[in-house]
């Protein structure tokens, strides 16, 4: 926390419930002493969306003194997205075969896209325009899935332990490959290569195994490919049901691992027939947030808004020009861990 601005870092939920001390140094800093039990017309107010919003609003009022004003979560997605896309000149990517590839967006072409964002579940949303959207479909299967499962079955203490597991393994320990099935080679007639996984954790039905028997390494392949797989298959099933041609994949989840993308972009790409590509953002565990804090300006606040944007931009009145000078900004904030840390500066 800084004496002149706002850090924003992303907490899993029991680490915020561990933190509550030092998150009330952040009511402090922004606010002064107020005590516990500050009047409510001296509390300050602070944009949040997502559940946290709803859920942790007691505890910010009661133990910060901080009113979270809630902005909805699917409107703050599409904001932040939508300001990624139209002001960060490297924003969207295609990633294969290990090669990253900028994609330029034409602002003027850039509608409608898929938007999936994967947190712990994903949803799926149909962007039409900037304040333009429908939530067409969402699966139960995502980040938290991986992390929940991948925690009971290789022991992990952290979501990075996993995906580290998860980049030494190999999933044709465990999965049930086509050549498995068809005896060493593929089912060309239909498409399906002998490499092809036939059945996620399908061999492990005939091994006459036990979980200890496996190593984790490749558990946490096996499960990692399950769930990128199934997320870029619902995706683009989405996207063909309403001629989509754009699939832009976001949420804390993806985290620019090489192997998650790598897996969500070959099932685009197969289930497809190569004709969709799966885009990524850069500053994709962020759109909610980002979004959230965009919505200053839908207020009629637009001090805060353009005020960041004058600090991150070299076009000072436009909040959605193409800015180089935003996004090395927020590339040399990039901490190691994956988090952003944003300054923003607050007026009283
Ligand atoms: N360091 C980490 N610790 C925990 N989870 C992580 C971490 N890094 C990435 N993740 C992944 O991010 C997911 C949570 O993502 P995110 O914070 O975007 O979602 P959420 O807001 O909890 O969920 P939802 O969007 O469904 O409301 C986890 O389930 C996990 O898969
Ligand atoms: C419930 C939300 C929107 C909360 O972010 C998210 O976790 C989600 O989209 N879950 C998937 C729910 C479903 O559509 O099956």
């Amino acid at each position: 926390m800084a004496g002149d601005g706002v850090e924003v870092a992303k907490l899993e939920e029991k680490e915020l419930k561990l933190c509550e001390d030092q998150v009330s140094h952040l009511a402090l800093d922004i606010g002064g002493d107020q005590g516990d039990e500050a009047p409510a017309g001296d509390k300050h107010i602070v944009k949040a969306t997502g559940g946290g919003a709803f859920k942790f609003s007691d505890l910010f009022k009661e133990k910060l003194g901080i009113i979270l004003d809630k902005v909805d979560e699917m409107s703050s997605l599409v904001a932040g997205a939508n300001f990624l896309l139209k002001a960060v000149h490297h924003e969207a990517f295609t990633y294969m075969d290990g090669v990253k590839d900028y994609v330029q967006i034409d602002h003027k072409d850039l509608y409608p896209y898929l938007l999936v964002n994967v947190g712990s579940g994903v949803s799926m949303i149909k962007v039409d325009g900037d304040n333009e959207f429908e939530r067409v479909s969402g699966t139960s299967v995502g980040g938290g899935t991986f992390w929940g499962l991948g925690k009971l079955l290789t022991k992990c203490k952290s979501f990075d332990e996993l995906l580290e597991l998860s980049h030494q393994g190999n999933n044709r320990v465990i999965d049930m490959l086509v050549g498995d099935i068809y005896g060493g080679t593929g089912y060309s007639k239909i498409g399906l290569t002998s490499t092809t996984i036939a059945s996620s954790f399908g061999k492990a039905v005939s091994q006459n195994k036990e979980l200890e028997d496996y190593r984790t390494e490749d558990v946490a392949r096996s499960l990692l490919r399950m769930i990128s797989n199934n997320i870029g298959q619902i995706a683009y099933l989405n996207a063909l049901r309403f001629g989509l041609k754009r699939i832009f994949f976001g949420g804390f989840f993806i985290r620019g691992h090489e192997y998650t993308m790598d897996t969500i972009s070959v099932a685009v790409h197969f289930w497809s027939n190569g004709e969709a590509k799966a885009l990524f953002l850069h500053h994709e565990g962020f759109l909610g947030a980002l979004g959230a804090f965009m919505s200053y300006e839908k207020q009629g606040c637009t001090d805060i808004a353009h005020q960041f944007m004058e600090e991150h931009s070299s076009v000072a009145k436009s909040p959605f020009c193409t800015s180089d000078r935003l996004e090395s900004s927020t590339h040399t904030d990039v901490k190691d861990n994956g988090c952003i840390e944003c300054r923003v500066q607050v007026r009283n």
